[in-house]
């Protein structure tokens, strides 16, 4: 007996949990799918619009569609073309996802240093995101590394993450992470680009390579500032942002432009570079930020012999906590594969999770993310009158 035709209705419904894999939406929702056309033989063709010209995920697409498509019974093969949205459909687009007002538009955040421009939704009451700025004292102890690791953890144990990489003049994230794909700019709205499950937005990607940020004072403020309104960050759970190095002017602004953020320290073991990094402790407390843990890196180096080597001294870590009053959430290893990974854009996180050093980066995001996670929920609709 012949089967009954599947219908164009059919494929649609069966097309509509296929997400886009930047926007995490419905292409159906978003308007990508943009004709059905059932032919002979079960073979159905498929239209759908890319966001914008050259999407490099273009292929991821082309899976995604088709597996759904040909589950359906009655399906055989998907013909399937693109064509590219048009800037009104890009506007709908970004309207949907990211809300209304363009990057241009009027804001209402001027308590928090501009006048224009969309508000920081981090900083308002009732964001779901903790900012994490994860901050050190001088260059060097690895805060970046860590930055990296601790937002893929999170991510594995099942949070949304981004990360910031907020140092402008020594941006490794990008390379850390492997995010070495530009972010696509959809209606002036910068969708990150995504690894591991962590969405990373960096100064790199918009300076041509082998050539050093030379943007002045406020320039920087207003793209940090940026990359706080005109991202698709999709409220993540946690927003990671790798500050630069020591007390700085960013430092300072960035920690306006997050009242809610939650400092993390990172330090080595040796007493110099504790007392450096207990300066950016009093910086985070002068702007009214919390410190709430400090995390010590290259802690040891185990030999071939078996034996832990203190290369770097010991005890700076659990100094520097005691001195702040908060806890040493951990200590990580000097470990050759976690250099490795950071070249390469395979974290050790990510490819051996099993490691020591993977299960520590484990043990301080669940420390953040269960043991920290904020008691009371302030809720916008609740008023005391
Ligand atoms: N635990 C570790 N074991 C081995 N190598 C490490 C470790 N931590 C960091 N490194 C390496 O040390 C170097 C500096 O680390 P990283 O860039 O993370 O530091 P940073 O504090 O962010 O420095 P900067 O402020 O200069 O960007 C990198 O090459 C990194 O791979």
């Amino acid at each position: 007996m012949a089967q009954t035709p599947v219908t164009e209705d059919q494929v649609i419904e069966a097309l509509r949990p296929v997400e886009d894999p930047e926007l995490h939406r419905s292409i159906v929702d978003l308007g990508m799918l943009k004709a059905v056309q059932i032919r002979d033989n079960g073979v159905v063709g498929v239209l759908v619009a890319l966001t914008v010209p050259g999407c490099p995920l273009k292929g991821e697409i082309t899976k995604r569609v088709s597996e759904a498509a040909t589950e359906l019974d009655g399906v055989e093969s998907i013909d399937l073309e693109f064509t590219v949205m048009t800037d009104e459909e890009r506007e709908n687009v970004r309207k949907l996802v990211h809300g209304g007002g363009g990057a241009a538009s009027a804001g209402s955040n001027q308590a928090h240093g501009h006048a224009e421009g969309r508000e920081i939704p981090f900083a308002k009451n009732g964001s779901k995101t903790r900012p994490l700025l994860i901050s050190s004292g001088k260059g060097g102890v690895g805060k970046s590394s860590v930055t990296t690791n601790l937002a893929v953890a999170l991510a594995a144990q099942g949070y949304s993450v981004g990360v910031v990489d907020a140092d402008i003049y020594g941006y490794s994230i990008p390379r850390m992470l492997g995010t070495d794909r530009e972010p696509v700019v959809i209606d002036e709205m910068l969708v990150p680009p995504e690894m591991w499950g962590v969405r990373c937005i960096s100064m790199g990607y918009f300076v041509p390579p082998g050539q050093a940020v030379i943007w002045r004072g406020p320039m920087l403020h207003k793209a940090l500032e940026q990359f706080l309104t005109d991202v698709f960050w999709d409220e993540p759970d946690f927003l990671l942002i790798d500050m630069p190095p020591g007390t700085g002017d960013i430092a300072l602004s960035l920690a306006q432009y997050l009242p809610r953020g939650e400092v993390f320290v990172v330090t080595t073991p040796q007493p110099a570079a504790q007392k450096v990094a207990a300066m950016s402790a009093a910086m985070a407390e002068k702007v009214n930020l919390p410190v709430r843990g400090v995390i010590e890196n290259m802690s040891w180096f185990t030999g071939d012999d078996g034996k832990r080597y203190e290369i770097f001294g010991s005890g700076g870590g659990q100094e520097l906590a005691d001195e702040i009053g908060v806890p040493l959430l951990g200590k990580l290893p000097l470990v050759e594969a976690l250099r490795e990974g950071g070249d390469d854009g395979k974290p050790i996180t990510a490819v051996d999770p099993e490691s020591e050093t993977a299960q520590a980066f484990h043990e301080i995001a669940r420390q953040i993310a269960v043991d920290m996670k904020p008691k009371k929920v302030y809720s916008d609709a609740l008023k005391v009158i």
